[in-house]
């Protein structure tokens, strides 16, 4: 997300009025958390793009029709994030550009109410135990980071995501921070 806001310095910028109109330079709180909207939506968008979950490990417990596959029974899949997730058929020919408005009016909209086209967090009754956690972690941190500091990318910074057990930025992700309260 730092990288995705450092690039889209206007996501930032709305992300940032949205957090200063909930929170003020205050310390986000549990109650108001569930306020920030476009901060959500841009998380979503971020998950879409570069989920840090390269894909969830299934087994087929009978034989099961799969489209125009047939798959044996005892097969074990890894289903690809990235497959449904950079789909142009399921998100249009703008699939790899950053535009977290997909999500305005949530992800049933932004799916066309097709629970398996985004699962970032995996599905079903095993799907992933800190969702929750995880996401409201993101927006105190990040909430708190905009607080204090604008985001900038650095020039060194090269773009090769690559899966490795998770999608991590091979070269790392150099940005630059810089205090919000400096022309103060
Ligand atoms: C952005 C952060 C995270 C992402 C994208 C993520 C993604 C996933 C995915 C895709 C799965 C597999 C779900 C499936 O097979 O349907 C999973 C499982 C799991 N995740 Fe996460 N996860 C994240 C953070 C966390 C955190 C913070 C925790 C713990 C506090 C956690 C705990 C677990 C556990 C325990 C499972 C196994 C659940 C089971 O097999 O019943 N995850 N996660």
């Amino acid at each position: 997300m730092v990288l995705l806001l450092a690039i889209h310095g206007d996501w930032q910028e709305k992300a940032r009025r949205e957090v200063i109109d909930i929170f003020g330079n205050q310390i986000p709180n549990s109650e108001e958390i569930s306020k920030l909207k476009i901060m959500t939506m841009i998380i979503y968008e971020t998950l879409r793009l570069y989920g840090p979950s390269n894909g969830m490990m299934r087994r087929t417990e009978s034989d099961v029709q799969l489209g125009k596959l047939i798959l044996p029974a005892n097969l074990d899949l890894l289903v690809i994030h990235a497959a449904p997730h950079h789909d142009p058929q399921l998100w249009g020919d703008d699939v790899h550009l950053f535009k977290p408005e997909r999500f305005a009016e949530g992800i049933a909209k932004a799916t066309n109410y097709n629970a398996g086209v985004f699962c970032p967090f995996g599905l079903g009754p095993r799907n992933c135990v800190g969702m929750n956690f995880a996401t409201t972690e993101t927006k105190i941190v990040l909430s708190m980071i905009l607080q204090r500091y604008t985001i900038s990318l650095s020039p060194t910074y090269v773009h090769s995501p690559i899966p490795y057990i998770t999608v991590q930025p091979q070269h790392g992700i150099q940005v630059m921070l810089e205090s919000v309260y400096n022309d103060a």
